[in-house]
């Protein structure tokens, strides 16, 4: 039995990555130092994977930025507003790079990033490739046979990790429609074979194709065109080893053209899908491998290892052991990097626990204890540590089952309790919006912001200090007020009409929920990627839910004091919480996401007690917890609507309750989106040109909407006309009584400077269209 690994975190376990690209990109490190960088971390991470037992240890699966971004230059796929920077202006193929990823308005350029969406259901965001009709494509950066030759010179023959042809056409758009991208396979091909040329010549023997749309629905040309890249290839490297991998999900349909394809090995996620190993046994091609995905890629939680040694048994029994390989259900991108990093976890709980490092430990340990494996028992005679880590694994699981650290009666008695009235509001939208309208007195076209405004340096190390003990709570929570109050004064004289507090209590608008629940952990160096050098620290549910005091209730009482503008309450909802955070995997997802609501509910009543007339709940994950099967997708948004509509519904008419959404499609799910029932939802927009608007008109939505008119994920000033202009779109569908004015999410990763100047514009842009509109209405 081999063992190999699809991914491991790049960012490294002190976040030495994101580090150091910050600093390149102000300009505080050379080129070299950052390549330096990035070079210790890969050496790290194949040393450690070789040192643990690896086999077939990943390479190419580091990325400055985004593997997809990587692939895109990997094959020429630059959009023609990029190649002055190449040509003109001379820059390094890594400014390139950094361009397509984060836009670049320098030398006289202005040139707006490329977009950017979830990785599937992940909280990772890709770049997403952009396609046009007859596109031809060339090998124009050899990052992974660079990778591959530094990890050969340091010892190591690694598995170069590819992302394959039809998978990368599929995970980027047209960007112009009339055509088909899965069309351009032929002239992508080339490139591909080109690179593996090069592989192959420099020594590689195992190349892993990630191939994660076989887990979802293929088209028949789609499935066509996944039969020809194999064949194309095993034709012109007949000898190379080829594996695909699958990750997030089973084959079910795609069981049968899987196990045919002409390639020597296909992993499978047996933690998503542990039904498709039997029916793949029957299938599979003779000398075919099959990697079985064990260990959760996804998830913290211990490995069960006798669970996971019936399934090798399984497979060895109808293989042999040279065709089965062990591995993590997908790459460990998904997951932070080391748990001992964590001196301040609960002792019970972290033994609970596994991150990549411990991950890749329990893989090769999974391998040892299989190798012993016989016909129908494990058979440790010889070996007596592995029945004790067998047995000491079996106490760790039970010691979970059991604690009573999990089960929280009061929680179960109030879920029980909930009535299908608690998830309703009290009036109609229509009779909602007469009260609302009386009570907030709002012009039209009301501006606001999404919540957050700079969470400058300085506020995160006060957090920092206070964190170390070198600030005490009464002075960090004075200097959060003294922030607090210039924000909202600001907004005050810049005339926003729904104010915010600012957030700058929180480091992150899930872990600062997570870090007060009852039922959560939190860690102090869990950090996984979220995009670029962006990371987030997920909480990790292990119990039942429940609000142990109000959490934003001083803050925004506080906020409220300082203006008579109304102030917005702002929370995580139910759903987002649920999604970026670590699931305790011991219950159906839906029941964890009920207790969660009724935690925020309970917030929700405080701040309305509390004189607040507005409250946003953001529910930016709603569409990222889709499941990837569509079959499965009504029971997930039955179950997602009813928890967020349970979280709001306990305020009276008056009170208005916001939503919003940001950084994904949410055409297919509008009718789920209108049945939250929020009074306002504030959608990002601005980046696809309010595209999206279309399916709100199509739909009718029947709320008020805020298309974000600007994109605040790159530090480029939008001037008011752009704004107007887009806005103008969104008049042409939507009635401009139902229309606000706001950005596409939160300001928390821009500067202050930058903001400033973005939310004049933003407020010029407002007063222009009520100049504009309001007179058309008058005539
Ligand atoms: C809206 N988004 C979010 C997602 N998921 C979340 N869980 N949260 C989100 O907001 N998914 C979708 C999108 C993704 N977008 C983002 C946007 C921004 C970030 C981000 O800014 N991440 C920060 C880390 C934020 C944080 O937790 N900060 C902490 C710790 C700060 C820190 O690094 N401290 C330093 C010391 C201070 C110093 O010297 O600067 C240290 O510990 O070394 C805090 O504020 O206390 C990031 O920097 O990556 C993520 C996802
Ligand atoms: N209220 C949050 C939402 C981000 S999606 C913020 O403004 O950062
Ligand atoms: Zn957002």
């Amino acid at each position: 039995m081999q063992t190999h690994n699809l991914g491991y975190p790049r960012i490294g376990s002190r976040r030495e990555l994101k580090k150091a690209c910050e600093k390149y990109w102000s300009g505080q490190i050379s080129r070299q130092e950052l390549f330096n960088q990035g070079y210790a971390i890969k050496a790290d991470n194949w040393r450690l994977q070789q040192r643990a037992g690896i086999d077939w240890v990943p390479s190419n699966d580091f990325s400055y930025y985004d593997q997809v971004l990587d692939h895109c230059l990997m094959v020429g796929a630059i959009p023609d507003r990029y190649h002055a920077i190449l040509v003109e202006k001379k820059k390094h193929e890594l400014d390139l790079y950094f361009a397509m990823a984060r836009g670049y308005q320098r030398d006289g350029l202005d040139v707006k990033a490329m977009e950017m969406t979830k990785w599937f259901d992940t909280n990772y965001h890709y770049i997403v490739p952009e396609f046009h009709k007859n596109q031809q494509f060339e090998l124009f950066s050899e990052k992974v046979i660079h990778e591959f030759e530094e990890a050969k010179v340091q010892g190591i023959l690694t598995k170069p990790v590819l992302l394959a042809p039809v998978s990368f056409l599929l995970l980027g758009k047209e960007k112009v429609a009339g055509f088909d991208r899965i069309d351009l396979l032929d002239n992508l091909l080339p490139v591909y074979l080109k690179v593996l040329e090069k592989l192959v010549g420099y020594g590689a023997e195992w190349v892993q194709f990630d191939e994660p749309f076989l887990a979802l629905s293929l088209s028949d040309k789609e499935q066509t065109a996944m039969r020809r890249t194999y064949s194309v290839i095993k034709k012109a490297f007949p000898h190379l080893k080829t594996m695909v991998a699958t990750y997030f999900g089973g084959l079910d349909a795609h069981l049968g053209l899987a196990a045919e394809l002409p390639v020597c090995a296909l992993h499978l996620d047996l933690v998503r899908a542990p039904h498709q190993l039997g029916s793949l046994l029957e299938l599979v091609r003779p000398k075919m491998s099959l990697s079985l995905g064990l260990v959760d890629g996804r998830n913290v939680w211990r490995n069960d290892l006798q669970a996971s040694l019936d399934l090798i048994r399984l497979a060895v029994n109808k293989l042999g052991s040279d065709r089965v390989w062990v591995a993590p259900s997908c790459s460990l991108l998904h997951v932070p990097c080391d748990l001992e990093l964590e001196s301040g976890l609960d002792a019970e709980i972290k033994g609970w626990l596994a991150f990549a490092k411990q991950k890749i430990e329990e893989v090769v340990l999974l391998q040892r204890i299989g190798n012993h494996t016989r016909q129908d028992r494990v058979d440790l005679k010889d070996t007596p540590w592995l029945g004790q880590t067998l047995e000491q694994n079996r106490q760790y699981l039970t010691s979970r089952n059991t604690s009573t650290r999990i089960h929280n009666e009061a929680v179960k008695t109030a879920l029980a309790s909930v009535l299908p009235s608690h998830s309703q509001r009290s009036s109609p939208y229509a009779e909602r919006h007469k009260l609302q309208t009386e009570a907030l007195a709002l012009p039209l076209f009301p501006t606001t912001t999404i919540g957050s405004f700079p969470q400058t340096k300085e506020v995160r190390q006060w957090r920092a200090r206070y964190k170390k003990g070198e600030l005490s709570l009464a002075a960090y929570e004075n200097l959060l007020k003294a922030e607090t109050e210039r924000c909202v004064r600001w907004q005050d004289d810049l005339g926003l009409d729904v104010l915010v507090h600012g957030e700058f209590e929180r480091n992150d608008m899930v872990e600062y929920f997570g870090e007060q629940l009852e039922g959560f952990a939190f860690t102090t160096n869990g950090w996984v990627q979220s995009y670029g050098s962006r990371c987030v620290k997920p909480p990790i549910i292990y119990g039942d839910v429940s609000r142990k005091h109000p959490m934003t209730v001083d803050w925004t009482v506080f906020a409220q004091s300082l203006t008579r503008r109304p102030m917005k309450g702002m929370l995580t909802g139910p759903i987002t919480i649920l999604q970026w955070s670590f699931v305790r995997n011991d219950q159906p997802r839906k029941d964890t996401c009920f207790q969660i609501a009724l935690a925020i509910r309970e917030e929700v009543r405080d701040l309305e007690q509390a004189g607040i007339r507005v409250i946003q709940i953001d529910e930016p994950a709603l569409r990222e917890g889709l499941p990837l099967k569509t079959s499965e997708w009504p029971d997930y948004l039955d179950w997602a609507v009813t928890a967020f509509r349970l979280s709001a519904s306990v305020v009276g008419d008056h009170t208005q309750i916001h939503t919003h959404m940001c950084y994904s499609e949410f055409n297919d799910i509008i009718s789920h989106i209108a049945a939250m029932d929020a009074d306002v939802i504030t959608i990002e927009c601005s980046r696809s040109q309010m595209e999206l608007l279309d399916a709100f008109a199509a739909f009718e939505y029947p709320n008020e909407i805020g298309p974000g008119v600007y994109d605040i994920h790159a530090p480029r000033i939008p001037s008011s006309e752009e704004m107007i202009e887009l806005m103008e779109k969104a008049i042409r569908v939507v009635p401009k009584e139902r229309l606000w004015v706001n950005p596409d999410c939160g300001l928390k990763t821009r500067g202050w400077e930058e903001t400033q100047r973005a939310l004049e514009e933003m407020v010029k842009a407002a007063d222009g269209l009520r100049a504009k509109f309001a007179r058309k209405a008058d005539m």
